[in-house]
């Protein structure tokens, strides 16, 4: 099962300086009255803002979560529902912090009904199964939080086959059909060891597609800490949407503080990376790596005509290969393995370990003494510069095959693609399906003119021999 990935948490203790108890402990101790004002300004949201934005407004506001220093609040915006500044903000400065009781993580699966069944489960199987039964509950603390969950996005695991034959040919197909297929074998395996025999503890039904409802709302929600909790979901928090405008990562941070009238948690906080002017959205980085399809996979959008576009290559060595074992071991020895997959991203040049392993892979006839050296890295050290005129023909021959057979799976050309985009006017999908299929194809033949010209020039390159030569060569001769 792929890892559920999401907006990056880094594990962070420092001390905090708002103090939201601070606030209602003064209406119960002064004349100020501080409180009641505040939580008449904290529950003003826009009135065209739906009734359960507001309803989990005024839950958030209740549970000391929101206070008159929040400087955001939900807004309807073109992604959906945001985080809108109520003022000026400041880059660097703390727009939200959620109190670890309000998190949804493996630690409040183990504390509720449902904690004993889900010992052993993967962490996004337990929390898929308590997201739906807190949806189902009448009285879930997270009751206000499950009304402004959307119902589904525009993530390819949602789309139709209609939809997704519009992705023919892709990489993001196969991703999206083989994670569907992983999501329901989880599925029934889950329905037939838990649901089933623990009747009294899921008393209403679950389809797959309640499922896989819970499997995209992690996927696109969920933020993941490395050293703390795997995955979790934090309410408010998580209307924060993403800019491309947004270069940096790491706004989300673990901290100590004041969370209610009398207690002291870790809280979930997020820092501005942006200044920000009233009424501007406050706006995240998903993760500066993911690709395109990475992003239309889990949370239903695309970055258009960008470095984002990646076209994934995998190289294997075959069983069959007459030195399939020394192969294995010097790949082993430099960190690759059987397969290994190497992103190509628009624009940029190619991964440092693609060209000595295609010639690894490749390599065989008069070359394969070079596998015989003493050492694994020395092997390497050979690989990194052309070995023959022979094995770096090869290479190019492979290359550009696979680029040839990739780029006939796909039932448009990037002009036709083009054409699409110019004309514009296409659904929220179809114009994920276009950008995906034409970034793709621009890839492959980004690859392909790499390695024609590499064809091209052949005759001019140094081989393994010819050093080998130069090396030996006494001084006077070189
Ligand atoms: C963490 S949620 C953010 C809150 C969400 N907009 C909502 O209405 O609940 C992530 C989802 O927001 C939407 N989203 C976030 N950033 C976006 C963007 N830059 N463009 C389009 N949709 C975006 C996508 O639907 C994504 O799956």
């Amino acid at each position: 099962m792929a890892s559920v990935f999401s907006v990056p948490f880094s594990p962070f203790l420092c001390p905090l300086k708002t103090t939201k108890s601070r606030t209602k402990f003064q209406t119960l101790h002064s004349s100020q009255k501080p409180f009641l004002i505040n939580s008449l300004q904290l529950t003003e949201l826009d009135p065209k803002i739906p009734q359960p934005v507001q309803t989990f407004w005024k839950w958030l506001c209740d549970e000391g979560v929101v206070t008159a220093k929040t400087p955001v609040k939900p807004g309807v915006v073109p992604e959906g529902l945001g985080l809108v500044a109520t003022r000026d903000i400041s880059e660097g400065e703390t727009v939200l912090e959620v109190p670890r009781r309000l998190w949804i993580n493996t630690d409040a699966v183990a504390q509720s009904d449902i904690g004993n069944v889900c010992t052993g489960l993967e962490p996004w199987i337990c929390l898929a199964l308590f997201l739906l039964r807190e949806k189902w509950r009448d009285d879930s603390k997270w009751k206000y939080y499950m009304g402004v969950l959307p119902e589904c996005t525009d993530s390819t695991i949602y789309w139709s086959e209609e939809e997704l034959s519009e992705i023919q040919g892709t990489q993001l197909l196969s991703t999206t059909m083989s994670m569907k297929e992983s999501v329901q074998n989880e599925f029934q395996k889950v329905e037939e060891e838990v649901i089933l025999p623990n009747k009294q503890l899921f008393p209403f039904p679950i389809t797959l597609d309640d499922f896989l409802w819970a499997f995209g709302i992690l996927r696109s929600r969920s933020f993941s800490c490395i050293g703390y909790q795997n995955l979790m979901l934090v309410p408010f928090a998580d209307l924060a949407n993403h800019s491309a405008k947004v270069t940096t990562e790491g706004h989300a941070n673990e901290v100590g503080g004041p969370a209610g009238l009398f207690s002291w948690d870790l809280l979930f906080s997020f820092r501005n990376p942006l200044k920000l002017k009233a009424s501007d959205q406050f706006l995240v980085q998903y993760g500066l790596n993911k690709s395109n399809a990475d992003m239309a996979l889990g949370y239903g959008f695309i970055e258009p005509n960008s470095a984002r576009d990646t076209f994934t290559l995998t190289l294997e060595i075959s069983e069959s290969d007459d030195f399939y074992g020394d192969k294995l071991n010097i790949a082993e020895s430099n960190g690759l393995g059987k397969t290994a997959d190497f992103d190509i991203k628009f624009g940029q040049s190619l991964p440092p370990a693609l060209l000595p392993h295609l010639r690894l892979v490749t390599l065989g006839g008069t070359d394969a003494f070079l596998l015989e050296s003493i050492s694994r890295n020395a092997v390497w050290g050979h690989l990194e510069l052309p070995v023959s005129r022979a094995n770096e023909e090869r290479i190019c021959k492979v290359v550009r095959d696979a680029c040839k057979s990739a780029l006939s799976g796909y039932h448009t050309t990037i002009e036709e693609d083009e054409k699409l985009m110019e004309e514009g006017n296409l659904s929220s999908r179809l114009q994920i399906a276009v950008e995906i299929r034409a970034g793709e194809k621009e890839v492959l033949q980004q690859i392909d003119d790499i390695f024609r010209e590499r064809e091209l020039k052949l005759d001019e390159l140094e081989y393994y021999q010819e050093r080998r030569r130069k090396d030996l060569a006494p001084v006077g001769e070189q």
